[in-house]
């Protein structure tokens, strides 16, 4: 191996080469003029490809208007300028095909140079691939929003939807109706059956949830056996036909799930937001007083709203 027999610049080009990320040097107007590092195809595409070539040449017009967007708030804010973005390698044409398939995520570290490139301003645009953090970021937000056993919203989730309705309804007058449901003696399903049989039940009725409703309506799992569904734009009467319909699917879906389900059935209470209330939260005490008459009234109904 050669040390301080090596010259300079040899030694320079080596460094740059071996720099983990890439970085590329890009012109104002997007031209890519040369590209350093990143040369473990496990993370990186090789760009040399892309050198002498536009933004617009290689990418589609609104990813190519971002970068030149980004590059220019990075010249304009004369410090370190950092982006996240996310790339496919058919988003950009002129790519070698060895390297990730998948659609990574980059860090982009955008620096300007203090001398003009090809009569042109530049900067320095190092891209880290940040994709399993941010697969770990997708995941842990899933784990936080999501309901582990039903797959549906957990009541965190749930409220904070509720909230962002609330908010357009004190500001638009907008309607929104809430659904609140059980299943009917979900205990004695769990004490003749066991504790999976009851599972089953629970997640036999967050399927029937997807299906019958729209992805807008926000199925929910507060918790135990009681589920929420939120219909924005949708008035009492509206929802009342929604919620029927909902009654009749879980309890045809639990009939075909065999003896655990035989006979099973649902209760809900229905409730809209009103003129009074403080906090999207107050509909829901409403839909639980309705599901409450409904248990009183017999089971297997929807009160309220009518
Ligand atoms: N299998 C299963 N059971 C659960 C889960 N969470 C809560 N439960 C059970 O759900 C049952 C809910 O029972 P109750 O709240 O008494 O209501 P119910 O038997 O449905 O009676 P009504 O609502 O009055 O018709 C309890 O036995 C809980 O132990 C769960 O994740 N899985």
């Amino acid at each position: 191996m050669r040390d301080e027999t090596l010259f300079f610049g040899d030694q320079l080009a080596a460094i740059l080469r071996a720099l983990p990320d890439p970085a590329f040097v890009l012109t104002r107007s997007g031209r890519y003029i040369a590209i350093f590092g990143g040369i473990d195809t496990r993370y990186y595409h090789d760009g040399a490809g892309l050198i002498g070539k536009c933004v617009h040449d290689v990418l589609a017009p609104d990813k190519a208007d971002w970068f030149l967007q980004e590059v220019e708030h990075a010249l304009h804010s004369h410090g370190l300028h950092i982006v996240e973005y996310s790339l496919a390698a058919c988003d950009v044409q002129g790519l070698e095909s060895e390297g990730p398939g998948q659609r990574l995520w980059f860090e982009g570290r955008i620096q300007v140079l203090d001398f003009a490139v090809a009569g042109e301003d530049a900067v320095l645009w190092v891209a880290s691939n940040i994709t399993a953090r941010k697969e770990l970021e997708v995941q842990l937000r899933m784990q936080s929003e999501i309901d582990a056993l039903s797959g549906l919203l957990n009541r965190r989730k749930l409220l904070q939807v509720l909230a962002e309705h609330y908010d357009t309804f004190e500001r638009y007058g907008t309607p929104l109706t809430a659904l609140v449901f059980d299943i009917d003696h979900f205990k004695r399903v769990n004490d003749a059956h066991g504790h999976l049989a009851g599972d089953a039940v629970l997640q036999t009725t967050a399927e029937v949830c997807r299906r019958e409703l729209r992805s807008t309506d926000a199925p929910a799992r507060l918790g135990g056996d009681e589920f929420v569904v939120l219909m924005p734009h949708t008035s009492g009467e509206q929802a009342a036909p929604i919620a029927e319909r909902l009654r009749q699917r879980v309890a045809e879906a639990l009939q075909a799930l065999g003896s655990i389900g035989a006979g099973v059935t649902i209760s809900g209470g229905l409730a809209g937001f009103a003129a009074g209330d403080a906090r999207g939260e107050d509909v829901l005490k409403r839909a639980d007083d309705a599901l409450y008459q409904a248990k009183r009234a017999g089971r297997n109904r929807i009160c309220g709203m009518r």
